[in-house]
């Protein structure tokens, strides 16, 4: 495919969340066209008579020369020679379903999802690649420990865009490369995209022990034998040699596990201190990946049958119920 200048790249930007509007400030301010896909009308009605998405990252004003919202999805994809993926996993199916079936042939496609495909049990890619018969250069992800609501304020950030495709993979870094952004080509696609979709399991079950009163030393302890737990799995599911103390899985594991602006971990800390899961997640106005992921790493792990205490707890405490007391207080004695 060619490089064309900066200025002449479409993106399709899929999402209307926090990181959506992340990365459309990212993309658009390097020079790039973004059609904005979100599923409100009204939120498209504020960004075009405002220039702000009203309800995530408000402070940022768009440049609406570079920058089109819009509610038609079909129209915004076929418009667009990358597309990108910034829904909540939980909702990239019934999003993606209002697409035929060759509505992204010639595209490239980058997930910036940290979750699977819930009762599929599958990658994000793996289901868009299946879905819409895509070879697997065509695809890639985006992963590193990096906060939309840091990008707002323009904190320097890493990301590293993985897949198969190098070439993919570097043109994408060289839209998001910026004062503030960093950007890494990998090709380890499987390996950050299932690690992105565990560290919000672990910051999931750190917020839980926080909020039940344990403190920074059991947390050091939690996110070590994390470590191990994630090296387990994806070895099992994909034994290539990777460096796992890179900023796109150790990185991204620390920034969920100990910010104040994770998702994850505040969701956790709410079933810690006696919250149910439905009362969190009413609470919250943002999405935790990690309630659905634990089902879903949890299921793939029967067949694995790997040693993950961590995975194990947090299925326990959200899906049946266990009071999470009694499951933290079994880890500290699996723990080392
Ligand atoms: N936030 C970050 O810093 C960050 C960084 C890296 C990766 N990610 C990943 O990016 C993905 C998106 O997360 P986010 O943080 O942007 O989400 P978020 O800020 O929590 O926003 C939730 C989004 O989900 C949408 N939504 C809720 N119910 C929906 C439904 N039934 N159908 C379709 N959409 C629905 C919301 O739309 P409405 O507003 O219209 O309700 C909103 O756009 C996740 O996989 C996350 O792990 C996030
Ligand atoms: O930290 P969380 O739980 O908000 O998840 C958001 C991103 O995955 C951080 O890279």
């Amino acid at each position: 495919m060619p490089v064309f200048p900066k200025s002449m790249h479409k993106i399709a930007m899929l999402g209307g969340g926090s990181w959506a509007t992340a990365l459309t400030k990212i993309v658009s301010e390097n020079g790039s066209h973004v059609g904005w896909w979100l599923r409100s009308k009204d939120d498209v009605q504020h960004l075009l008579r405002t220039r702000h998405n009203p309800r995530y990252l408000s402070s940022v004003a768009f440049d609406l020369a570079r920058v089109q919202p819009a509610t038609d999805l079909a129209d915004v994809v076929a418009e667009a020679d990358w597309l990108v993926l910034a829904v909540p996993a939980a909702f990239v199916q019934p999003v993606l379903d209002k697409l035929d079936r060759d509505a992204l042939k010639n595209k490239r496609i980058i997930s910036a999802i940290k979750g699977m495909i819930p009762e599929k049990n599958v990658l994000v890619t793996d289901y868009v690649a299946q879905r819409f018969r895509l070879a697997p250069e065509q695809l890639g992800v985006v992963a590193g420990p990096c906060h939309a609501e840091e990008v707002a304020l323009e904190k320097q950030s890493y990301l590293t865009i993985g897949s198969p495709d190098v070439e993919l993979a570097e043109t994408f870094c060289q839209l998001l490369r910026n004062r503030y952004v960093k950007a890494h080509p990998s090709a380890d696609l499987d390996g950050i995209e299932y690690c992105a979709v565990m560290k919000n399991i672990i910051a999931l079950t750190c917020g839980i022990a926080h909020g039940l009163g344990y403190g920074d030393n059991f947390q050091a302890v939690l996110v070590s034998n994390a470590v191990q737990e994630i090296r387990r799995f994806l070895h099992a599911l994909s034994p290539l040699p990777r460096d796992l103390s890179a900023s796109a899985y150790l990185g991204d594991l620390l920034v969920t596990a100990y910010s104040q602006f994770s998702r994850n971990r505040t969701f956790g800390n709410m079933v810690g201190r006696g919250y149910s899961v439905k009362s969190a997640q009413m609470e919250m106005n943002m999405v935790a990946e990690g309630y659905y992921a634990v089902k879903s790493i949890h299921d793939l792990n029967k067949k694995l049958k790997e040693f993950m205490p961590i995975t194990d707890a947090a299925y326990r405490v959200l899906y049946e119920k266990v009071a999470p007391a009694v499951e933290i207080e079994l880890l500290k004695e699996k723990f080392r």
